[in-house]
């Protein structure tokens, strides 16, 4: 319509705010090397065994995140985003045990690295009662988002993605699950718009400290911790 300036949405603003850091997260080596199909097997295997035990944390958060909904949601129709993507997550539990057998990753064995215990301690310090629904479900879109893109951007136009790996891209780079990260994307801007400011800037900091998580979490595939 001319003449009517459409109000940019908070995270889109806050993607263009901390582009750099965006990007340092969705377009990690670890992942351009999938990409570019030069990628060490040894880091990928070290990617899914360490994965594999973030996602078990990941689960509990999820559930956490469906009590707040069903307490403090405006729209129904938030638990049934989130109940599907916890049916995801018991796929994704399931899948990695497949994966990391076909490659030989011992998952009872695995060792969870520093970056990993700190996260999963992050995500369970998410769960308390007195984190609000907001801060939550933006935090679990944010956490969503980097792998949707990573991965996405794995299988997009000119990736050298090898066969074997593809697989793992599709799991998250697959277009319903795009679809389901804009989903979050639009309940976390929709309670961002109706929230106070200090809950606003509690949302940012949130979605700054899980990008800077997700770029520790990327850098273990190097196996320098
Ligand atoms: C570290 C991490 N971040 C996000 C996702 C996507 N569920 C994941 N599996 N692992």
């Amino acid at each position: 319509m001319e003449g009517a300036k459409k109000e940019m949405l908070m995270i889109e603003k806050w993607l263009n705010q901390h582009n750099e850091l965006y990007t340092t997260a969705t377009r990690h080596p670890f992942t351009l090397s999938i990409r570019d199909g030069s990628v060490d097997l040894s880091a990928f295997k070290r990617w899914l065994g360490q994965d594999y035990i973030f996602v078990r944390a990941f689960v509990p958060f999820a559930a956490s995140l469906l009590l707040k909904a069903w307490k403090e949601s405006d729209d129904d129709s938030d638990i049934e985003v989130i109940l599907g993507g916890i049916a995801a997550l018991n796929d994704e539990v399931s899948w990695f045990k497949r994966e990391a057998s076909k490659w030989g990753v011992l998952l009872s064995s695995t060792v969870p690295q520093k970056a990993n215990l700190e996260y999963c301690r992050f995500l369970e310090s998410l769960t308390s009662p007195e984190v609000e629904y907001t801060i939550a479900v933006t935090a679990f879109w944010a956490i969503e988002a980097v792998y949707q893109e990573s991965y996405a951007h794995c299988l997009a136009d000119g990736s050298k993605t090898p066969e074997e790996l593809k697989e793992t891209c599709q799991r998250w780079g697959n277009d319903g699950f795009g679809q389901y990260c804009r989903t979050l994307q639009n309940i976390a801007n929709r309670r961002l718009e109706k929230s106070r400011e200090d809950i606003v800037s509690k949302a940012e900091a949130m979605v700054i400290r899980i990008l800077e998580y997700e770029v520790e979490f990327w850098n273990m595939s190097r196996g320098e911790t």
